[in-house]
């Protein structure tokens, strides 16, 4: 993209409490710097984006400060979420630090397939295993909602179901999320967003 072009306009939606919302689009149409916007890390040219009746306007700050609050951020790989020469269950506590976890670091171990190797370094974990172990932070730091690009790349059909009855349950909680997919992921009643 050359400095200054338009990426995308005339995008617009409204999330209640439990919504989901499924982003698409072709490579480049915007899905990630549409998921940046809503974080703040890439302040748009107009539009506005409001919470809970209230309007968050571009600063960049503020809405990072939104982010440590409401959101919890999920990106592919994930690894940059990984800590090296850890172990996968130092990792888990490590996520645990501070958060408002409904769940046990023992529980979430076994929900995402991971107890086996909770005494294996994370450097040593396939790519399958990374990402399973990154999406357990999503368990284990609750918030109001999810923002979640291409979740299912390199996860095997059981390790995508998990994931599914994951979001299930945060969205029966009340949670949102926003997600930003090219493969078929199971979401009930959800909007659907074309870019
Ligand atoms: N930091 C940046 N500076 C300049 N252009 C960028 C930057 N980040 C992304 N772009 C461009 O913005 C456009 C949208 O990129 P984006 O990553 O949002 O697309 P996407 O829909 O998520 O694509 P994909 O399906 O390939 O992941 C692309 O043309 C990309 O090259």
């Amino acid at each position: 993209m050359e400095e200054g072009s338009l990426i995308f306009k005339n995008v617009s939606f409204s999330l209640p409490a439990g919504g989901a919302m499924l982003v698409q689009g072709a490579n480049g149409a915007g899905k990630t710097s549409l998921l940046d916007m809503i974080v703040g890390d890439l302040p748009p040219v107009a539009g506005r984006l409001i919470w809970d009746s209230v309007l968050c306007d571009s600063g960049g700050l503020q809405l990072k400060r939104w982010e440590a609050e409401r959101f919890c951020w999920f990106e592919d790989p994930g690894l940059p979420q990984i800590t090296p020469n850890i172990t996968v269950q130092q990792q888990i506590e490590l996520f645990s630090i501070n958060s408002n976890t409904h769940y046990s670091a023992t529980h979430v171990l076994k929900l995402m397939r991971l107890w086996e190797l909770r005494d294996l370094m994370t450097n040593i974990l396939s790519t399958g295993q990374r990402k399973r172990l990154a999406l357990s932070r999503l368990a284990l730091v609750a918030r109001p909602v999810w923002l979640l690009d291409e979740p299912t790349l390199g996860l095997d059909t059981q390790s995508i179901a998990l994931l599914e009855a994951m979001i299930r349950d945060h969205r029966q909680r009340g949670g949102m999320l926003i997600i930003a997919s090219h493969a078929d992921i199971a979401l009930e009643n959800a909007v659907s967003l074309r870019m």
